[in-house]
């Protein structure tokens, strides 16, 4: 098995670290700096500091030598899929391209698989997606994944390559439930950092996340997404990982916002521009997102963790 991970982040280091664990595996990083500093020092300093790269691990900046591999694994931020895709369209197309980000693009309103098919019309696409913090990846700790492909023979294909010792894919055709829980939970660990910044109570969280589920399922339901994929790792798992853990960056951004705190803005928080996506779409869909709605309220400083919780709190009354 010939694997290449294209993106030298945190995830796509960790997955790289685990997949040569099954053999040679090649890692792209754009910055040939990058690329030689972590080639010698056997170690991702800046991204994924402390884990030593095997030696099956080799990493280059050489994009060309990158692209021999038959699989092919995306791991840039959701908001450069479509600029990176733009860049070596001639290498990628007809490919195999397996997308390891979580969002919706802020322009389009479009998931991962969606953007690679627009920009690559003849690629065969893919997602993998689920709980899954890079470090515990990489330290080769237990991991359940999500590998979602319309195709049944790739999504097998792929199932079979990708999955590792420590790393146990489950494969599904639903792509949009797989895409939309991965991009929703995102914006649900803001809301339920900030609950937990703000000193409002591990039950306000428990409520934000419960509800936060009824309103990703609404939305991606009204997308065309399954309901037993919004229950499954891509969603529920996810969900429940990203609301509860401070290993987690949107949770992180989520927390300074509550303190009111200042947030450095290089760190990657998916869940911010997919607030602002989801939000618009679902206005255009006419779905209540209330909880989504509040994130970008919080995001643009027009309403604090107070007056959010206020909001949601005075909403007319329903049926669970
Ligand atoms: N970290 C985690 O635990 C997990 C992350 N993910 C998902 O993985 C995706 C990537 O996140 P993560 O790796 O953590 O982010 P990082 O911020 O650690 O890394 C992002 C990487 O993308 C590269 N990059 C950015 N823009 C481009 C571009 N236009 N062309 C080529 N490379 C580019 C960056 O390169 P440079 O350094 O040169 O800027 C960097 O190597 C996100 O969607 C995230 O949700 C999913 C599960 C777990
Ligand atoms: O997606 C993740 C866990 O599954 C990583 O979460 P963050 O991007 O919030 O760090």
């Amino acid at each position: 098995m010939n694997v290449s991970v294209l993106g030298a982040g945190a995830f796509g280091t960790a997955l790289a670290v685990s997949l040569a664990g099954n053999g040679p595996v090649t890692l792209w990083a754009r910055s040939r700096d990058q690329a030689d500093a972590m080639q010698q020092a056997r170690e991702n300093t800046g991204r994924l500091p402390g884990v030593s790269l095997p030696e099956a691990l080799k990493v280059t900046d050489d994009f060309q030598m990158a692209t021999q591999n038959r699989t092919l694994l995306l791991a840039v931020p959701m908001q450069k899929l479509r600029s990176f895709l733009n860049d070596h369209s001639d290498a990628l197309q007809g490919r195999a391209l397996v997308a390891c980000c979580k969002g919706i693009e802020l322009q389009t309103g479009l998931g991962p698989i969606a953007v690679m098919s627009d920009v690559l019309p003849d690629a065969r696409t893919a997602l993998l997606t689920g709980p899954s913090f890079a470090d515990d990846i990489a330290r080769g700790l237990p991991t359940a994944l999500t590998l979602a492909c319309a195709g049944t023979g790739l999504g097998e294909s792929l199932q079979h390559d990708l999955t590792t010792a420590n790393l146990r894919l489950y494969r599904t055709t639903d792509t949009i439930g797989a895409e939309l829980g991965g991009a929703l939970k995102n914006v649900m660990a803001i809301a339920c950092g900030t609950v937990m910044g703000a000193g409002l109570g591990d039950s306000a969280r428990a409520a934000l996340m419960t509800r936060g589920y009824a309103e990703m399922q609404r939305f991606a339901l009204a997308c065309g997404a399954q309901p037993e994929t919004l229950a499954g790792l891509s969603g529920f798992g996810d969900l429940t990982l990203t609301c509860t853990s401070d290993l987690s960056r949107n949770y992180r951004l989520g927390l300074s916002l509550g303190r009111s705190e200042a947030f450095d803005p290089s760190v990657t928080v998916e869940g911010a521009a997919t607030a602002y996506a989801v939000v618009a779409r679902a206005e255009e869909m006419a779905i209540d997102m209330p909880i989504s709605r509040c994130v970008t309220g919080l995001l643009d400083g027009a309403l604090t963790p107070d007056a959010a919780m206020a909001q949601l709190l005075a909403r007319p009354l329903k049926e669970e």
